[in-house]
């Protein structure tokens, strides 16, 4: 075996091939060599997505099976598939196993491998805190952890402390409470709402130790250094899919081990001075918001509630008045500036002077007003909500959907699945925005909603003012389920989040907003994105063109 101290090269034994193997720099590589010294094909594992390098013939899947043999070594690595169901290839873990002419050379490659991988890799991470939520999605949680994730992460000598969640906001009270010391990162199996638990427990716990004010929402928030990774195991896995391209187990534990990181855009939400979420997918009025306080009453259903959902609040064909101002970083998508449109300048002081671009006012009826820091593709709408959205550039795309007819609202939403550009027809409208802020037409306001809250009393009492209570046997199982829905984050929505289903008749005139799939207790609010304000272990899309 030749060694210096930029190169270590040897003959060694693939079966019963022999290859010349070369560790150089970023690189492990083995060539070929046929029985007349030719080299022949070529293969190179960059150091960096090595993940394991193991004594003897090792195998871990589809169970660990270890042969402790003197002259072998086996490699753990990154190997790219040829085809998923995702928008990227998906990666699976590659296995090679070496036959060397000695034990000595064994040795030296084992220890050489290791050596560049500690000195290529620094970021990987040691220690993990894992969250596994058991009821997310089709309940695979625990399943997809001990089976496809623990075995990979012990491969790799990462040590994980696993909490299995018994109760909602279990992971966000743990990560804002506990002693977090030793810990390189915090882990969701689960779905947007678990990832969603994560990011509040982190970027609260930063502003704590920071001495810094949420509810400010003036204020700069401290970037957090703590990664989040997310192996999804939810119903929509939107977070998951926007940031890797898809949504499988073993892709994301890989990006994990080999300590990827990619910063995330964070939007605030505010209602007057205080903080009501962060959200980094989509705030979702009208449509959204309609089909996910639908879904909330079919949870039995799984996965398939949201389809279910989105099928009865299209049929209900509803549109909501509303006002939205916001600041433009000067970027206007579709249609283009020059076009006609019914803004007006505002004069807004606060954030100005940080936010650069002119506040503007748009008022109208909207089919779905959405706000969304990323593209936010999920497997049912592989290109997202808005293509183009950058996952860290600052930004968030408000995209508005005014009152359309039925057919033309169809058309919009079956471009989300298609190549065709759902911002090419005519009631549609997008700007790259850095803050914005809802208000309900006057009469419509919150604070005077707030006052109507006795009158609200009244009526739960009496099923007459329900607007479905015309409609036999519907309106004392309604008043029961708002009922029960006791002071969950419904309790403030009463009107706009109760959706009937098609058999109301009555249309309403506030909806509710959707904020990465959970239902916001007020109406008018105002959000503000925050910069790379967190990190996953994530590297964005790759290019699926060079596998
Ligand atoms: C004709 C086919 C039309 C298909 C239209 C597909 C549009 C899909 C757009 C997906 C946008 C995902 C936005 C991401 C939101 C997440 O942060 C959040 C948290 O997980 N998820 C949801 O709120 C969950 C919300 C999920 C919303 C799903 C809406 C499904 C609509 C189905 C409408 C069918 C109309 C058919 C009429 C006959
Ligand atoms: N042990 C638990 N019992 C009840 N609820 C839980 C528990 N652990 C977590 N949760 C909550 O369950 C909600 C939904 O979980 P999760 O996001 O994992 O799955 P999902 O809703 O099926 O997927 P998606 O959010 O992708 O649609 C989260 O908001 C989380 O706060
Ligand atoms: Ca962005």
């Amino acid at each position: 075996m030749e060694t210096d101290s930029v190169r270590v090269e040897s003959s060694l034994w693939i079966g019963n091939k022999r290859y010349r193997a070369f560790l150089s720099g970023w690189y492990f590589s083995w060539t070929e060599i046929d029985e007349r010294n030719r080299e022949k094909k070529t293969i190179s594992v960059p150091v960096s997505e090595v993940i394991g390098v193991k004594e003897g013939r090792v195998e871990i899947q589809p169970q660990k099976k270890v042969e402790d043999t003197d002259l072998d070594f086996t490699l753990f690595y990154v190997k790219r598939n040829s085809k998923g169901k995702g928008i990227r290839v998906p990666w699976s873990l590659g296995r090679t196993q070496f036959c060397c002419p000695s034990r000595g050379v064994r040795d030296q490659w084992i220890t050489q491998l290791r050596t560049a991988l500690k000195t290529h890799s620094p970021s990987r991470p040691h220690r993990l805190l894992v969250f596994i939520n058991p009821f997310g999605g089709k309940k695979r949680g625990k399943q997809i952890f001990h089976s496809l994730v623990a075995p990979l992460f012990e491969l790799a000598g990462i040590s994980s402390h696993v909490v299995v969640t018994e109760r909602a906001n279990q992971a966000r009270d743990y990560i804002l409470k506990k002693d977090l010391t030793g810990f390189d990162g915090v882990i969701c199996v689960g779905g947007d709402g678990m990832f969603s638990e994560l990011l509040h427990g982190v970027i609260g716990r930063t502003q704590q130790e920071a001495g810094v004010s949420e509810h400010d929402p003036t204020v700069m928030l401290q970037p957090c250094d703590l990664h989040i990774g997310i192996i999804p195991a939810g119903s929509t896995d939107c977070v998951c899919f926007t940031t890797m391209g898809i949504n499988d187990p073993v892709t994301s534990t890989l990006h994990i081990i080999i300590g990827d990181s990619q910063p995330l855009d964070v939007c605030s939400v505010h209602y007057q001075s205080t903080l009501v979420r962060y959200f980094v997918s989509m705030v979702g009025y009208g449509f959204y918001g309609d089909v996910l306080a639908e879904s909330e009453r079919h949870r039995w259903m799984g996965p398939l509630r949201y389809d279910y959902s989105g099928c009865m609040v299209y049929l209900c064909n509803r549109s909501y008045p509303g006002q939205v101002q916001s600041a433009l970083s000067k970027e206007r998508l579709f249609p283009h500036f020059n076009s006609s449109s019914s803004l007006y300048s505002a004069n807004v002081s606060q954030y100005s002077s940080e936010l650069e671009g002119e506040w503007v006012t748009i008022e109208g009826r909207f089919k779905c007003i959405s706000l969304t820091c990323m593209s936010s593709s999920c497997p049912r709408s592989p290109k997202g909500l808005s293509p183009s959205a950058h996952l860290a550039d600052g930004t968030a795309d408000l995209i508005l959907v005014r009152e359309a007819n039925p057919l033309g609202f169809l058309t919009y939403l079956h471009r989300h699945t298609n190549t065709q550009d759902q911002f090419d027809l005519p009631f549609v409208e997008v700007y790259r925005v850095k803050a914005v802020r809802f208000s309900l037409p006057p009469g419509e306001g919150e604070e005077e909603e707030e006052e109507e809250e006795e009158e609200e009393e009244d009526v739960l009492e009496d099923p007459e003012k329900l607007c479905c209570s015309n409609i036999a046997g519907h309106s004392q199982q309604h008043l029961a389920e708002r009922k029960e829905r006791g002071n969950v984050a419904m309790s403030r929505v009463k009107r706009p989040g109760f959706v009937c289903g098609p058999c109301c008749t009555k249309p309403r005139s506030v909806s509710v907003w959707n904020c990465d799939g959970e239902i916001l207790p007020h109406t008018e609010i105002s959000c503000r994105v925050h910069g790379q304000l967190v990190r996953l272990f994530a590297r964005g899309i790759e290019d699926s063109t060079k596998p």
